[in-house]
């Protein structure tokens, strides 16, 4: 099945056309902001987007994106039960992102259809999921939980595990971790200041989703698919 890597299958693109392995993890307090914030950051170069299910707007804001915005590839995140499994799909999520996992969580998360990124942030997760035939994974809280030297060391021992590291991730840090041979996108919301939000500044959104978009497609793109 396809991963949440294979971006550009995802977002129905030639595998030449990937898009940036970069999510946005969008936080939506007013769900008719959803589609103009969709739209500045696909203008802007990041068509994959994760609506976490943080407030009560999300699953009206995933339900207008995936209506409204047919260039943008709309996911969940913050999806910690099985009942937040059927409602993303239900509302048109393509994707779905959690912070961690349990079995429970893992079985409705297999069972939905669409790509998974179950969170881990130790060894033994990773060991967990790579035994439950799972090698593609969120690393969160990505900066908290060790970094990009974490994420090196894992290579090492679990070279099979794909990561998408999330957490306190920043324009600044993202090329480090878009380097390690074991990321394979990275999630944040650098792109989406709470000011800008909050003033509905579209066209700052865009640009710094067009900042982020230039992060080296060479470093990770070979390793999306
Ligand atoms: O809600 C979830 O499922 C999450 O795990 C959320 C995101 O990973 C963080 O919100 C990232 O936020 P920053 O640290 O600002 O980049």
């Amino acid at each position: 099945m396809t991963s949440v890597f294979d971006l550009a299958e995802l977002a129905g693109l030639a595998p030449e056309a990937a898009p940036v392995p970069v999510v946005p993890a969008v936080v939506i307090e007013d769900a008719a902001d959803a589609v103009p914030l969709a739209r500045a950051l696909v203008a802007g170069g990041l068509p994959l987007i994760e609506i976490t299910l943080r407030t009560p707007a999300a699953l009206d804001a995933v339900r207008a994106v995936a209506a409204e915005v047919p260039d943008a590839v709309v996911g969940a995140g913050t999806v910690v039960s099985a009942a937040d499994v059927a409602d993303a799909v239900g509302a048109g999520a393509r994707f779905l992102v959690s912070p961690g996992w349990t079995e429970r969580l893992l079985g409705a998360m297999g069972d939905s259809g669409v790509p998974f990124l179950p969170g881990v942030s130790t060894a033994s997760e990773v060991v967990a999921l790579l035994e439950r035939g799972l090698d593609t994974m969120k690393f969160f809280p990505a900066e908290a939980a060790g970094g990009v030297p974490y994420l090196k060391s894992l290579a090492g021992p679990l070279p099979r595990a794909r990561f998408c590291p999330t957490g306190g991730v920043s324009l600044a840090s993202a090329p480090a971790y878009l380097s390690l041979p074991n990321v394979g996108c990275v999630g944040g919301t650098w792109m989406l200041p709470s000011d800008a939000l909050a003033a509905r500044d579209w066209a700052r959104v865009e640009s710094l989703a067009r900042e982020a978009s230039r992060l080296s497609r060479v470093s990770a793109g070979a390793r999306c698919r």
